[in-house]
């Protein structure tokens, strides 16, 4: 039997926490043969920690025997205490009408807070995933906070982008999702990101070529992936949960156990590649193994593409400078 895995989850009452925590305990994160310890956050206030309470029985109902302990707090220290992989999810979520940019001061709180926290007791070699909005500058927030931790242990979630992005191409190509391979969504996770469908492939075949539709690749596919998250809350009156739990879930599993060579999409902190200046999170293509990233490099981009790719980055600079004075 192998040693149990500390999972530290943030807003673990919360929906998506409700779509997740029972995943994570079934093995669906890091496997079926692999003990995990839950470390569950929430705010200090009665209703969320009534509401903790619930889940945390719930979670004993099941009878998971993967669980191997939990537990259940309102103390970020005690949360990630030795966590290996942190899910930073807590953090308030749009309504209908707002912009992810209402969010930034509100959250980027929560995330120096976190962030010293994680840098005080977490593991050092602790995989950080941030989910919270805005994403990619809640982990920046918290990378910086924590300036004895790696960099690079630091990620945003763009795995819901890139699904999304998935199932909208194999629909239009008439390509089973499964197939596709070598898709990218670039920069943040905003209205700006930049699906980019131009290497993608299904059964070796360019899906580029076989669609060869540019005015529905910038007129129906990068508007429709951008917007799906308002999309959602506009339909459910509430910001998309399960499947954002999946993407967390997609994203860790591919993490630690490996992406077989497939490219999958992580916010990571640049290393000035593709023109993208050092530390600002963005999201890029990459390849997982042994428990590491690593980007593809030497893609061409083109005219085209680095509009896209500098206007999503214009935006991350721009809520960067919004955060600056709490760094
Ligand atoms: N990156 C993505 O693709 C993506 C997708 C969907 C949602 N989100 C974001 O995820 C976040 C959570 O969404 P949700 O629908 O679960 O929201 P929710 O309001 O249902 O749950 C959030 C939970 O976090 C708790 N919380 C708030 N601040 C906290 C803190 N400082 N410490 C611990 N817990 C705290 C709240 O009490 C609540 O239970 C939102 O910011 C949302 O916008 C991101
Ligand atoms: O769009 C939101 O605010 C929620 C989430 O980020 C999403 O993309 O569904």
């Amino acid at each position: 039997m192998k040693s149990p895995v500390r999972v530290a989850v943030t807003g673990a009452a919360g929906q998506i926490g409700y779509s997740l925590l029972f995943r994570i305990a079934s093995g669906e994160m890091l496997g079926k043969d692999q003990p995990v310890i839950l470390q569950m956050l929430e705010l200090p206030m009665e209703k969320a920690q009534a509401a903790l309470k619930g889940v945390m029985m719930e979670l004993e109902d099941c009878a998971f025997p993967l669980l191997a302990g939990m537990v259940g707090t309102d103390d970020a220290e005690v949360a990630f205490k030795d966590a290996d992989i942190a899910l930073l999810v807590g953090a308030r979520p749009r309504g209908p009408g707002m912009e992810r940019k209402d969010l930034l001061l509100e959250n980027a709180k929560i995330f120096t807070a976190q962030g010293a926290a994680l840098n005080k007791v977490a593991s050092r070699d602790v995989k950080v995933l941030v989910v919270g909005n805005p994403a990619n500058t809640n982990a920046y927030i918290a990378m910086k906070s924590a300036p004895d931790l790696p960099a690079k242990n630091f990620t945003a979630m763009l795995r819901l982008d890139h699904n999304r992005a998935l199932s909208q191409l194999a629909s239009k190509a008439g390509v089973p999702i499964g197939d596709i391979r070598k898709l990218v969504v670039w920069g943040n996770h905003s209205p700006t990101m930049y699906p980019d469908y131009r290497f993608a492939t299904a059964n070796g075949e360019s899906l580029k070529d076989k669609v060869n539709d540019a005015d529905w690749n910038a007129n129906e596919f990068i508007p429709q992936v951008g917007k799906r998250g308002a999309a959602i809350i506009e339909a459910r009156g509430l910001s998309s949960a399960a499947s954002a739990a999946n993407a967390a879930i997609d994203h860790i599993r591919d993490w630690v156990l490996g992406s077989n060579g497939e490219w999958v999409t992580m916010g990571v902190p640049s290393d000035g590649s593709y023109g993208i200046p050092e530390g600002i999170i963005y999201g890029v293509p990459v390849i997982t193994e042994g428990g590491e990233y690593k980007r593809v490099e030497g893609l061409e981009i083109d005219a085209f593409s680095r509009e896209r790719m500098d206007r999503t980055l214009a935006e991350l600079e721009e809520e960067r400078e919004g955060v600056a004075h709490l760094l």
